[in-house]
């Protein structure tokens, strides 16, 4: 995927050094544009390997509502597991607050609250929705079948009235859908990119949210846009993303879903890649 590849170039060239909260300065640059056809296969890294798995877990965790970090490390999925709602235990560097925040499972009313809930009032991970709340998918879901042509078709994930309970603020804070010419696109917005790390899950995750979208609706899958804001990458991530840029790419691995019925249903072990590819693994340390 070139299109990852140079935003990762960009960055290295024109990157300012910037500090930020958690300690591990960054070289940022104000905005940059992700496009991928997804014609030209599904765009997962090749020139490392990527989780898919740990990335569709995390989606339906998005999909279903879920803010129990628990759900994600029962399957052993540990990507959320140094966040927690800041209601519960403040945020802090400190070893003794790392750990709380660690034990701690409730991440409060992060992305799939929002994106199922807007409004209703969180409590708990395991209290429902008083009121319950706008269902922004499931309206989208419908408006698709019933309206295609719509371009008001937007899910929003920025509600400041809960951002104070968030484990963090929303990163990727909305997505738009928008159909032309038999083929639906999702275009997605992103006020900080983790250009390392985050950057690779998020394109995979809206890839395969499109993928879910377009087997939903019966329209072919179209293009996938990010537009990213606060474009970063962290200091201690520069040589090894030096080094993945020396790599060749393979081609793109297909999807494959089995047994749709609903993207409501739907769950990570129904989808799998077909051929993937990969140069292995490569170390980044997140930032906290
Ligand atoms: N600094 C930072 N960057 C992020 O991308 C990020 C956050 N914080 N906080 C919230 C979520 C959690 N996300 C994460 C967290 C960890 C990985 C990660 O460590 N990925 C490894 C594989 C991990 C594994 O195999 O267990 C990778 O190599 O991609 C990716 C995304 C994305 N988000
Ligand atoms: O889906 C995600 C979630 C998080 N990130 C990155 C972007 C930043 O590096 C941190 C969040 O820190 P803030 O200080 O709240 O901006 O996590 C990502 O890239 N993708």
């Amino acid at each position: 995927m070139d299109a990852y590849s140079k935003i990762v170039r960009k960055v290295l060239d024109q990157g300012q050094v910037k500090e930020n909260r958690t300690g591990v300065n960054t070289i940022a640059i104000a905005g940059a544009m992700f496009e991928h056809d997804m014609a030209e296969g599904f765009p997962l890294l090749t020139t490392k390997y990527v989780p898919f798995t740990l990335v569709a877990q995390e989606l339906e965790f998005f999909i279903k509502g879920i803010t129990d970090k628990n759900w994600l490390r029962d399957k052993n999925n540990h990507i959320w597991d140094e966040w927690c709602s800041p209601a519960k235990v403040a945020y802090g560097h400190d070893d003794e607050t790392r750990k709380k925040m660690m034990d701690e499972r409730e991440l409060g009313p992060i992305y799939g609250w929002q994106w199922r809930h807007f409004g209703g009032g969180y409590q708990a991970w395991d209290k429902a929705a008083v009121p319950s709340g706008v269902d922004q998918l499931k309206n989208l879901v419908d408006t698709l079948k019933t309206n295609p042509n719509d371009r008001r078709m937007i899910v929003s994930a920025w509600n400041p009235v809960d951002i104070g309970q968030m484990a963090l603020p929303p990163c990727h804070y909305g997505f738009q859908v928008t159909v032309i010419n038999g083929r639906l696109n999702l275009l997605w917005n992103q006020r900080s990119v983790d250009t390392a790390l985050g950057l690779p899950f998020n394109i995979a995750s809206y890839g395969l949210l499109l993928t879910l979208l377009a087997l939903e609706s019966g329209f072919k899958p179209g293009t996938l846009v990010g537009f990213l804001g606060d474009t970063h990458i962290y200091e201690n991530h520069v040589q090894g993303l030096t080094q993945q840029l020396e790599r060749k790419p393979f081609s793109l691995p297909g999807i494959k879903t089995s047994s749709f019925s609903s993207i409501f249903d739907w769950q990570y072990k129904d989808t799998g890649l077909t051929g993937y590819q990969h140069h292995p693994a490569i170390r980044f340390e997140i930032a906290v």
